[in-house]
């Protein structure tokens, strides 16, 4: 039995209702795919800190409000995850890849154009069927 790795995931909404993705460096788990910036959280954290410190860390904005979009559970072979999503409904900052990442903004009819990590499928879905717009 291994732990769960519990994963705090931001879906950041743009003024204009597109999404922020960014691309996972390709020496990392599921490197080179498409992913919704985030990381793992920490011992004694929550996971609202766990989101802000991680999108400050990854692609320098600020999150100022977010709301629960899904929580998913995967088991890749190698490890299995607990996908705690929020959308990012406000923020500051311009997000750019401080690890380096290549980011864009997506349409969310256009999230299915991309190649994320197997576990997103259903985060995508979930998206597509939120009322959340901004
Ligand atoms: N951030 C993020 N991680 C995801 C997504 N989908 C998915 O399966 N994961 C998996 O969740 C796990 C933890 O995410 P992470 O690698 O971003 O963790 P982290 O930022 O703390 O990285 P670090 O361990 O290098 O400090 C990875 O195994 C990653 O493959 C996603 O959309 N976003
Ligand atoms: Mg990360």
């Amino acid at each position: 039995m291994s732990k769960v790795i519990h994963v705090a995931v931001g879906v950041i909404l743009g003024r204009d209702g597109r999404i922020l993705i960014a691309r996972r460096p390709d020496h990392l788990h599921m490197g080179g795919r498409w992913e919704f910036p985030g990381g793992k959280v920490e011992a004694g954290e929550s996971v609202q800190e766990a989101l802000t410190r991680e999108l400050r860390e990854e692609i320098a904005i600020d999150v100022e409000a977010i709301q629960p979009l899904t929580e998913i559970r995967h088991e890749y072979p190698e490890k299995t995850v607990l996908l705690d999503t929020w959308w990012v409904t406000a923020f500051s900052g311009e997000p750019r890849g401080l690890e380096g990442q290549e980011t864009r903004w997506v349409a969310r009819d256009e999230l299915d154009h991309y190649q994320f990590p197997d576990a997103n499928q259903a985060i995508i879905e979930a998206i597509q069927h939120s009322k959340v717009t901004g």
